[in-house]
């Protein structure tokens, strides 16, 4: 069932598609100044990328959606006893190349991973091809940001169709631990709680990387960290360095 389109409760009022529930847009006044947590949601197509920015921030479950090209939502948590301002990249799907090494990749998405400080990537449990994209992309995520840590999480979706499993739980726990996040077994469709805690250890993982309140990125990648004194020699190696690592990313132009 589609439901009325109401404008005004997209987040991303510059793109054409919608979401089918209202999600309320929060101000981000009473928050704590600068803390910005920005993630995005990666994964290939049909894994329920969108079903699960929905049931995590309206606790709904909604069966169909426009095809999606990307919005972006912004709401207020409750983090550590702080209110936070939150902000979910939905996203196109990504899909892998015919040697199944390569991803193709568009480049709104590698905007969004340039982006975001935290990464959710989604597989769907029964489906293994999903499974397999999740080690190219986190290989993409990290040409994009080559150096430091990138909080992360691993989601299995779609639980609840467990006669239909393709992808036992140990491999989504080993691909988490090698990719050094966490694994979720989740169902977007039967279960908030499994949703909200992902989302929200990720926010958690976020929140620390970022640091204590002054919300400056502290991990390294294609941000130029100021360096304490001015030291042309220091800033042309750092410069080098960024152009390399661009040249390497072929699918990456930021
Ligand atoms: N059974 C089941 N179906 C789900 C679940 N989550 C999503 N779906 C269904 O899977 C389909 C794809 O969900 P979407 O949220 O549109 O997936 P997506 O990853 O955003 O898809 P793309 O737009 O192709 O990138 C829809 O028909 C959903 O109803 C789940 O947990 N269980």
């Amino acid at each position: 069932m589609r439901l009325p389109v109401d404008p005004t409760t997209t987040m991303n009022s510059g793109s054409s598609n919608f979401l089918l529930v209202p999600i309320q847009e929060y101000p981000v006044l009473d928050c704590v100044p600068n803390k910005n947590v920005k993630i995005v949601v990666l994964g290939a197509s049909n894994v329920g990328k969108t079903a699960l920015i929905v049931r995590f921030l309206t606790k709904r479950f909604i069966g169909d959606y426009e095809a999606n090209t990307g919005a972006l939502y912004s709401r207020k948590i409750n983090l550590d006893g702080e209110q936070v301002s939150l902000q979910v990249q939905d996203t196109p799907c990504v899909s892998l190349q015919d040697d199944a090494e390569g991803l193709y990749c568009q480049e709104q998405i590698n905007r969004s991973i340039y982006w975001a400080d935290g990464y959710v990537l989604v597989f769907s449990i029964t489906d293994h091809s999903s499974y397999r994209t999740i080690q190219p992309l986190y290989q993409h995520v990290r040409r994009i940001h080559p150096a430091g840590n990138i909080p992360v999480i691993l989601v299995g979706n779609k639980s609840d169709l467990l006669r239909a499993r393709q992808v036992p739980a140990d491999e989504g726990e080993t691909l988490a631990a090698s990719l050094g996040g966490a694994y979720f077994e989740v169902s977007a469709r039967e279960n908030h709680e499994g949703v909200h805690s992902a989302f929200l250890h990720l926010c958690g993982e976020v929140s620390r990387a970022l640091g204590g309140g002054n919300g400056e990125k502290r991990r390294g990648g294609l941000h130029l960290a100021r360096p304490k004194s001015p030291n042309m020699q220091e800033l042309k190696r750092r410069f080098r360095q960024v152009l390399s690592s661009k040249g390497k990313s072929s699918t990456t132009t930021l």
